[in-house]
């Protein structure tokens, strides 16, 4: 599996803020065999979150696409609209166990708006923006992504066990 993260940040692009969540996120993929193949940090701007989003998945960057940042509910959070507008499906079950399981941790879980879903052959999915946010998010949701994975592009084993 090959990853790929986007960080949506005001002030990281702005050079105000040292980004740690993209680093954190490739760390916890690192650590679980996965290499990040490419990263980057834009502005919390709806379009040039959806141009990136979609250039990325339509070409093949990555199998998985992590976004971080901007799920919340700050006038100029958009990453969940930006990326609903690219996907192909939505997948509900990662937002509902990243929010269920985020709420064991701390009551602002409720605020996050994070989705994921399908566009092309690659699974994005929408993290909070703190690194701790971060990585605590996606360790929810890990457990099914691998097969997430391999079910977008078409691997025809039967589930059942
Ligand atoms: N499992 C958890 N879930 C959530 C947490 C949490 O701690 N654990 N935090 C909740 C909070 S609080 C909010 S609010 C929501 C939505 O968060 P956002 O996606 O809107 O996050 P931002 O506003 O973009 O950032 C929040 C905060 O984090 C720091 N930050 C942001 N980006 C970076 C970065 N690239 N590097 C370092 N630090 C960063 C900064 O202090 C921001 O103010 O999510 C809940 N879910
Ligand atoms: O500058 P940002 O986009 O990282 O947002 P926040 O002010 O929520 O840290």
């Amino acid at each position: 599996m090959r990853a790929a993260i986007l960080t949506l940040s005001d002030k990281g692009a702005r050079g105000e803020r040292t980004d740690a969540s993209g680093p954190a996120l490739e760390a916890f993929l690192k650590e679980r065999g996965v290499a990040t193949v490419k990263m980057d940090l834009i502005a919390d701007e709806a379009a040039l979150i959806s141009a990136t989003l979609a250039a990325w998945a339509d070409g093949n960057v990555a199998d998985l696409i992590l976004t971080t940042g901007g799920t919340g509910v700050s006038p100029r959070d958009v990453t969940p609209e930006a990326t609903e507008a690219i996907l192909d499906r939505v997948i509900p079950g990662f937002g509902e166990v990243m929010r269920a399981r985020s709420l064991q941790k701390t009551p602002h879980a409720m605020i996050s708006r994070a989705i994921a879903g399908i566009r092309g052959s690659a699974l994005i999915i929408n993290l909070p923006g703190s690194p701790k946010g971060a990585v605590e998010n996606l360790e929810a949701v890990w457990p099914a992504v691998p097969h997430a994975v391999a079910k977008i592009q078409g691997d025809p084993a039967d589930c059942a066990t």
